[in-house]
């Protein structure tokens, strides 16, 4: 596909808003999760061994590349990655590709990603035809005959719809995730009137960890992820634009090369490539090298991917030609990583029927996993919530993954950390997207739990370490 140069003066989004989703308007509970103490962590609870360290060690200038080619980003400013020394006990396994020594420059109007692998341009759109046999997913905009379990169906959560409990259940049981997702989540909570002292929390939290020890799953369990690795196709979203989820995306390539396996990142829809700025997919292959990137068609102005094309009067991405591709990739991988753009319900493209489909449909479709990134601080809950609701109620399972836990915590960041436990998979240090590749990818797998080829099996073991200075 070539993209133009610029976009129409008038453009005419009358289609894109007549087929943007309508909400369903739910009741959510919001976590309310006892806040982890900031550093030093008080609880010294039984460890469980990783086999390798899951800390975070400061990088030293020599590791972090500081002003080589091989860094266009330039700005090495990283913290709580492994530096050399440390990245010695952590397997690397296979080497990845080679990296370029500079992320090329896309050429204005090209619509082709420089140095792709394979064709980058969108091939010829055949008449739009429903194919037979794949599966309709729920459309955004069909509301939900009766409302599913809530997305915290433990013992007590509220029925949907009514008033907001002071210390309500957590987001959702545990994806079979390590640490604090074992059980239904920690008492107390944020709607306590005071907040208690380190010493309190430490002891309460061991309380809690004790009772829940031989607490088993809610009744009721919404569509979670699994405890195994995730191989296949998973899809990546986030709770908005900007959260990280190309960042998230290399260091799963990253973590998924040391396991060995063989790994592709589609991008549907790259939108703002006017501007010249290394596109989703350049970050990736510089970060992390996935032996197949593939993007389907790109858009000059930075928007969601349908209204791109349609204020760039450019053909919208078609539903069933993305699975096609993506499932072409499959046959072909171990992973197949697929990016969206923004979040879960931001409009692709169009269906068959002209309809809006988001990623959300995308996963539906292809019956597969979906990474939510979530930011840490303040608003993370909620906008975690409402993705998580929106997956669940679609029986799509999920996991969290932070996308820049901060060098510098505080309690909000703790807090949320908490509520966010059940569900984590992962948590990437605020530094990493501008690391040297090399120390991105020894360290990726520190910052992933199983489930994504990482390291990590115990959030609170994580979390005494970094806020034992390690961060
Ligand atoms: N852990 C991190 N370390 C350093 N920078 C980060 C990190 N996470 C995100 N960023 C920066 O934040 C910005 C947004 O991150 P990213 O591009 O991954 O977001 P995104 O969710 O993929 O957005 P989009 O919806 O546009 O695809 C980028 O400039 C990126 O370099
Ligand atoms: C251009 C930007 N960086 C993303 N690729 C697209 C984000 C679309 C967000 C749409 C929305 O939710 O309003
Ligand atoms: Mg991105």
């Amino acid at each position: 596909m070539t993209a133009p140069t610029q976009s129409p003066t008038s453009p005419d989004i009358t289609a894109v808003t007549t087929r943007l989703p309508s909400a369903n308007v739910v009741f959510i509970p919001t976590a309310g999760s006892f806040p982890l103490p900031p550093t030093p962590f008080p609880l010294v609870a039984p460890s469980v061994s990783t086999g390798a360290p899951t800390s975070l060690a400061p990088a030293s200038a020599e590791a972090a590349g500081n002003g080589t080619a091989a860094d266009p980003f330039g700005d090495h400013s990283p913290t709580g990655f492994r530096d050399g020394p440390l990245a010695d006990d952590i397997p690397v396994g296979e080497p990845a590709p080679p990296v370029e020594p500079a992320l090329p420059q896309r050429g204005s109007g090209s619509g082709r990603d420089p140095g792709e692998p394979e064709s980058a341009t969108a091939p010829p759109r055949p008449p739009a035809t429903e194919p037979p046999g794949v599966p309709i997913s729920p459309a955004p905009i069909s509301p939900a005959p009766v409302f599913p379990a809530p997305i915290s169906p433990a013992p007590g959560s509220p029925a949907p719809g009514s008033p907001m409990p002071i210390s309500p259940a957590p987001i959702s049981p545990a994806p079979g995730g390590p640490g604090f997702g074992d059980g239904p989540g920690f008492g107390g909570g944020l709607g306590s009137p005071e907040l208690p002292t380190g010493a309190d929390l430490g002891a309460e939290i061991a309380a809690e960890l004790a009772a829940q020890a031989s607490t088993t799953e809610p009744q009721g369990a919404p569509h979670h992820a699994d405890t195994g690795e995730w191989r296949g196709i998973v899809l990546v979203t986030g709770t908005d634009t900007d959260v990280g989820k190309t960042i998230v995306t290399a260091a799963v390539v990253a973590a998924a090369h040391a396991a060995g396996l063989r790994v592709a990142v589609i991008k549907p829809g790259q939108t703002g490539i006017a501007s010249g700025a290394p596109t989703d997919l350049d970050v990736i292959k510089h970060l992390a090298a996935p032996e197949t990137t593939r993007v389907l068609a790109e858009y000059p102005d930075p928007m969601a991917p349908l209204a791109a094309a349609t204020v760039a009067s450019m053909p919208p991405l078609e539903l069933y030609e993305v699975v096609d591709a993506i499932r072409a990739e499959s046959e072909k991988h171990d992973l197949v990583l697929v990016e969206g753009a923004g979040g879960l319900l931001v409009p692709m493209g169009v269906r068959p029927s002209g309809e809006a489909w988001t990623v959300a449909d995308l996963a539906t479709t292809l019956g597969v996993k979906t990474i939510v990134v979530a930011r840490a601080g303040l608003g993370t809950l909620n906008h975690t919530a409402l993705t998580l609701e929106a997956l669940n109620r679609r029986g799509v399972p999920a996991g969290v993954v932070i996308g820049a836990w901060p060098a510098d915590p505080d309690l909000v960041h703790w807090a949320n950390l908490s509520d966010l436990a059940p569900h984590l998979i992962g948590a990437l240090p605020d530094g990493a997207g501008r690391m040297d590749p090399g120390v991105f990818r020894r360290s990726a797998p520190g910052w992933l739990t199983p489930t994504l080829y990482g390291e990590i099996d115990n959030w609170r073991n994580w979390a005494e370490e970094i806020g034992d200075g390690h961060h």
